[in-house]
């Protein structure tokens, strides 16, 4: 093993530590700089580490389950997670062994337990891949598992959950005019929608065109969005909730021209890399959506929210949120409509939409626009989009997009997009 493998996986421990035991999010903690001090391979490594640990954690607690009598500390139990993962994906057991006794042999609190480390991983070594694929899917969290059965039934939630544990491909969204020749040579492909797909991860910024700006990373569901709004160059269209930008850079790539505002300084600069990287241009506020003033040709609202349909590629989020964060959220998406509609010239348009499974943030949030904002009209005709089946759009005409769409392709994250346009 080399010296960067052994720093990879010690900081994907301590991403571990921070997830299961502060309680913090992995993009907040990697926003921070946690990994910054590591080169972008083993940051690549240490990040890819953490999330597949996350994602199998019920199933490695399982098969660890038979070979602890209690529960160890937290950071030895992440560390023997941690190894469990990676022995069920196949790498080679001395390796990974050597490397979580060695990391907690030199732990001064848990020194004394990299026994304890050699001794279960050993065992689990034996059995791990072979028993893997057997263990039951793991399922969502009671909270969020009860109104997805009760919204869709306990066949399709199941499904979600497969959709879950395979985790997310990276997809890209094309900057118009740009080639994919060198992408499509490392195995990228064209999904329904006009993304593109790449089944391998690594280190992104390593792919042909990141570093000239010829793409950005997008999932499929969350490059829809703009789509629905479909922008025309030289619209004024103000971007509210933008950071760290995906959407605005879509808009931008149409010519449109681009308010971008978001509350967040800090996402905002994300935002700005993003536009320099890719020679695009946008108006950037930083700045309450609610404060907001205005007439635009078009709004894009894409609120803040439980983000709950994006666990394929967040497995930490269930482990640090809950139910009561829901509430809060959806009183602020219908603060940010009513306000964004204010913000809509008449004969324009608002797109609203959410990264989240949960109808109380999507078909609800719909219902209640379409019964109270003035001169307000669905328009079922700009979902129906490449890509969209028919039946995923809702009879109110909202944008369904769940992660067990796609199956045979690799899925899309969960997404509501309705548009509503305002009569003139
Ligand atoms: C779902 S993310 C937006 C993702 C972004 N549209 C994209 O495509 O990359 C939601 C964003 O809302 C921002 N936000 C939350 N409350 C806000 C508010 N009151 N006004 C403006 N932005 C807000 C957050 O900082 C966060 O960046």
């Amino acid at each position: 093993m080399t010296e960067g493998g052994k720093s990879a996986r010690r900081a994907a421990l301590d991403l571990l530590g921070q997830v299961l035991g502060e309680r913090r999010l992995l993009g907040d903690v990697l926003g921070s700089g946690a990994l910054d001090a590591l080169p972008p391979p083993e940051r690549a490594r240490a990040q890819r580490l953490a999330v597949e640990t996350l994602r199998g954690l019920d199933r490695a607690d399982h098969l660890l389950a038979a070979h602890l009598r209690r529960p160890p500390p937290l950071r030895v139990r992440n560390a023997l997670r941690l190894g469990t993962v990676e022995l069920a994906g196949g790498a080679a057991a001395h390796g990974v062994v050597n490397a979580y006794v060695g990391i907690i042999g030199t732990d001064r609190a848990h020194a004394r337990l990299k026994g304890l480390v050699n001794a279960v991983l050993r065992r689990v070594a034996g059995t791990a891949s072979a028993a893997w694929a057997g263990l039951p899917v793991p399922r969502m969290a009671g909270w969020l598992r009860d109104p997805l059965v009760a919204a869709w039934g306990a066949p399709a939630v199941a499904a979600m959950e497969r959709a879950h544990l395979a985790g997310a491909p990276l997809d890209i969204t094309l900057k118009p005019g740009a080639a994919s020749d060198d992408l499509m040579a490392q195995g990228a492909h064209l999904l329904p929608n006009g993304s593109l797909r790449i089944g391998t991860a690594g280190q992104v910024s390593a792919l042909p065109g990141y570093e000239s700006g010829a793409w950005w990373v997008q999932d499929a569901a969350a490059s829809m969005p703009v789509r629905v709004l479909d922008p025309r160059a030289g619209e004024s269209v103000l971007d509210l909730c933008a950071a760290p930008g995906g959407k605005t850079l879509q808009l931008a790539a149409a010519g449109a021209e681009v308010t971008a505002v978001d509350i967040s300084e800090a996402r905002l600069g994300r935002l700005r890399a993003n536009l320099a990287r890719t020679g695009l241009r946008a108006d950037i506020r930083a700045n309450d959506a609610l404060a907001e003033s205005g007439a635009y040709d078009a709004v894009l609202l894409d609120a803040p929210c439980s983000a709950t349909g994006t666990l394929r590629r967040h497995p930490d989020l269930p482990h640090v949120r809950d139910a009561d964060a829901i509430a809060p959220l959806v009183a602020l998406q219908e603060r940010l409509i009513d306000h964004a509609w204010t913000l809509v010239r008449p004969g324009g348009r608002l797109v609203f939409c959410t990264c989240s499974l949960l109808s109380a943030e999507g078909e609800a949030q719909l219902e209640r626009a379409l019964a109270t904002l003035p001169g307000a009209a669905a328009d079922r005709a700009a979902l129906m989009r490449p890509g969209v089946e028919p039946g995923w759009i809702t009879p109110p005409g909202g944008l369904r997009l769940r992660p067990d769409y796609w199956p045979d392709i690799g899925g899309m994250d969960g997404f509501f997009i309705a548009r509503l346009n305002r009569a003139t």
